[in-house]
C-alpha cells in the first residue's frame, strides 16, 4: 500500500496561548521527514495531534486517505506505530511483553500471542540490538536500553508509517546511527522530531523547522538547514558545508558565538 500522511492547518491552544499555529505538512511513501525546532516550539504538540493522543483545536490529520480523528483506535494502530516522550504502563513488565504489546492491534480480544507474535517480538529486539534484555524488567533499564526497546516495540506493531518523538534521545552516537539507519533500511514512512540537526541533515529527505508554533522554514535539509535560519531559529551561528562524500549538508556550530 502506498503510506502516506496529511496534516492540514492544525492548531492547538492552552487558555489564550497559540501553541500550535495552523502547521500543514505532509509525508509521501518511504520518506524520513524531520520535525525541528528549539525547545517549546510545539514538535510533540504537533506529533501527539497526529497520532491522536491532543484533539486538535482546528484541522485534520490523514493518512492514507482516512481521517485519524474519525477512525477506530484500533485501525489508527495498524496503520501508524508511535514511539512517544512519555511512556505507558510498562514498567511492571518485562522487556518481552514490553514489546509485545506492539502486537495488540493484530490480535482479537480473546486470542493469545501466537508463535508468529514470539517471532516477530524477537525480530524487533535483535533490529534494535536488545535481543540480551528480552528477560529484564523494563523498569531497571538504562535511558538508552529502554528507547530501543519502546523502538522495538513499535517495530513489532508491523504498521507502515512510523512517527517518532526524539527516538535518538539517550542513545549514545552508535544507536543513533544504528536506529536511523534501521528506519532507512526498512524503507518505512517516518516522521522524526529531532533535536540533532546533523542527524536531520544527513538522514531526512525533507525537513519542517517549527518556531514559536509555526512553520519557519521546510523543504530539503540543505535549504532548511543555511546559516541564516540556524541563526534565526535558534539563536547559534553555524557553518554549513556540503559534504564531498555525500553531498549532504554539513554543520560546524560556532558555540562561542552563541546570540
Ligand atoms: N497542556 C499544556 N498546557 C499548557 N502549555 C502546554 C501544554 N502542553 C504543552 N504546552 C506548552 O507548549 C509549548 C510547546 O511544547 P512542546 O512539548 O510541543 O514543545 P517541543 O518543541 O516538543 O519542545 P522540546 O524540544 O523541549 O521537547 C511549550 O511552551 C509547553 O510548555
Amino acid at each position: 500500500m502506498n503510506t502516506h500522511l496529511e496534516a492540514r492547518q492544525l492548531r492547538w491552544h492552552a487558555a489564550a496561548r497559540h501553541i500550535v499555529r495552523d502547521v500543514s505538512l505532509h509525508v509521501g511513501h518511504g520518506e524520513m521527514v524531520g520535525l525541528l525546532g528549539p525547545n517549546g516550539s510545539g514538535k510533540s504538540t504537533l506529533l501527539r495531534m497526529i497520532y491522536r493522543t491532543l484533539q486538535p483545536s482546528c484541522g485534520s490529520v490523514h493518512v492514507n486517505g482516512r481521517d485519524v480523528w474519525h477512525s477506530a483506535a484500533r485501525d489508527n494502530a495498524r496503520a501508524m506505530a508511535v514511539l512517544a516522550q512519555e511512556h505507558g504502563g510498562e514498567f511492571e513488565l518485562r522487556v518481552r511483553d514490553v514489546v509485545l504489546m506492539g502486537r495488540t492491534p493484530h490480535q482479537t480480544a480473546w486470542a493469545r500471542d501466537s508463535t508468529e507474535d514470539f517471532r516477530i517480538v524477537a525480530q524487533a529486539l535483535q533490529r534494535v540490538d536488545a535481543s540480551g534484555l528480552s528477560e529484564r524488567m523494563f523498569s531497571t533499564l538504562s535511558g538508552g536500553e529502554k528507547q530501543r526497546v519502546l523502538m522495538a516495540r513499535a517495530l513489532a506493531q508491523q504498521a507502515p508509517l512510523l512517527i517518532l518523538d526524539e527516538p535518538t534521545n539517550h542513545l549514545d552516537v552508535r544507536h543513533q546511527f544504528e536506529l536511523m539507519n534501521l528506519i532507512r533500511s526498512l524503507g518505512l514512512t517516518a516522521l522524526a522530531a529531532l533535536h540533532e540537526l546533523p542527524l536531520a541533515a544527513h538522514y531526512c529527505d525533507r525537513l519542517y523547522l517549527l518556531k514559536d508554533g509555526a512553520l519557519a522554514a521546510q523543504g530539503t535539509p540543505a535549504e532548511v538547514l543555511t546559516p541564516e535560519i540556524i541563526a534565526d531559529v535558534y539563536g547559534v551561528h553555524a557553518l554549513v558545508h556540503t559534504s564531498p562524500l555525500t553531498g549532504k549538508p554539513v554543520i560546524e556550530f560556532l558555540p562561542d558565538a552563541v546570540r
